[in-house]
């Protein structure tokens, strides 16, 4: 049986290079026409040169597809599952292409980003409609489903994990030890204009509004009375340009100088760990808490928790229902970013 009325799934994703050599030609795709140091390309192509020059996102992306396919093939949801990268091999355009010479006619898409901003949002639906137009008259329809920040099937998981990490503190850690929720820096121009236009988030619009409330969220089902906080990661740039702060090895600083003995950091500004991840915090974070002289322990991403995974096969339904979506704040979340959603600034 088909799942009415789309006959595909399609994961778009970041992409990353699998091998030295694919470094630079990577990280060329990702800043073509951006206004990046060349500090900072050097400096992050040395990240990627630590492991090998190979990326954890695309096999993050297999193993989510691989869970994604038997979800729904437990759940009699009978649509081939497709992906294709923004960035590197399997490129976008190239799977869809290959949907159309396959006869798809109508995919129900999800990209691998879970908040409301230029770079998470619109970025992957302007991708999705040059790849689309390059194709022609024969490439399918391509619907995204909505950010999921607040959906349960994000949030449960992120409880999890942060729980999980708490316990790899040492016991005489736990209580009292600091959350400290990490999410993509972008730039504070970048921040303001996302979300819909009109809509009266607050400083930093939608992007922090939904930070904040998915920390709060977060830290009040754990249950556990800890102090969290909000802090940046991954700050790119020239220093000139105003991006979101704190940084979280600002923080651990500042935390270690007022006596804070143990930190637990929860990157739940991303589906994966994938680079920014395993670099930002699992290297340079932690050799910062370790030079301040601190417990330092890092939740897991989302990955492929099965609550993850179920939620994704949820929200094609809610997409192929044309229902509201649904969430655990009173944050709005449009399916289809309207014109001027996200916009770069
Ligand atoms: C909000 C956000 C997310 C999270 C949500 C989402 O996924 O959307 C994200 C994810 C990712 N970012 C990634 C990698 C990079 N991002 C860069 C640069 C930038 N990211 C930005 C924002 C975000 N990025 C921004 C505003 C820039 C500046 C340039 C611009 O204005 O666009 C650069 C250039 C070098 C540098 O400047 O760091 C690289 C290499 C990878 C792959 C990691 C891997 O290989 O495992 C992933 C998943
Ligand atoms: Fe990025």
């Amino acid at each position: 049986m088909p799942y009415e009325p789309y006959d595909a799934f399609l994961l778009v994703s970041f992409g990353g290079p699998e091998a030295n050599e694919d470094v630079i030609p990577f990280l060329e795709n990702v800043t073509r026409g951006r206004n990046i140091p060349r500090e900072r390309l050097a400096e992050v192509g040395q990240h990627y040169y630590l492991y090998d020059g190979v990326s954890p996102i695309n096999r993050q992306c297999r193993d989510l597809i691989a869970a994604i396919r038997s979800d729904f093939a437990g759940a009699g949801v009978d649509l081939p599952v497709y992906w294709g990268n923004r960035f590197w091999t399997p490129m976008l355009g190239e799977t869809v292409a290959q949907m159309a010479r396959d006869g798809i006619r109508r995919v129900v898409a999800m990209a691998t980003s879970a908040y409301s901003n230029y770079s998470s949002h619109r970025a992957y639906l302007d991708d999705i409609a040059a790849a689309r137009e390059a194709v022609g008259p024969d490439a399918p329809e391509i619907e995204l489903i909505r950010p999921f920040f607040d959906h349960p099937g994000f949030i449960e998981p992120l409880v999890e994990h942060t729980r999980d990490a708490l316990d790899r503190l040492p016991e005489d850690r736990r209580a009292g030890a600091h959350l400290l929720f990490s999410a993509h820096s972008i730039p504070t121009a970048m921040a303001e204009a996302s979300g819909a236009p009109g809509h009266a988030y607050g400083p930093g619009g939608a992007y922090v509004a939904q930070l904040t409330e998915v920390a709060r969220l977060v830290s009040e089902r754990l249950g556990e009375d800890h102090p969290y906080e909000l802090v940046y990661q991954s700050r790119s740039g020239p220093p000139s340009q105003p991006w979101l702060e704190p940084d979280v090895n600002d923080r651990l600083a500042d935390l270690a100088r007022q006596g804070a003995t143990a930190v637990v950091t929860v990157p739940y500004g991303f589906v994966s760990d994938h680079m920014e991840v395993v670099y930002d915090l699992d290297n340079e974070a932690r050799e910062t808490a370790r030079e301040h002289g601190m417990h330092f322990v890092r939740a897991l991403s989302p990955g492929t928790h099965p609550r993850f995974v179920a939620m994704v096969r949820e929200l094609v339904a809610e997409r192929a229902a044309g229902a509201e979506p649904f969430g655990l704040t009173a944050l709005p979340a449009c399916h289809d970013c309207p014109e001027g959603c996200c916009s770069q600034r």
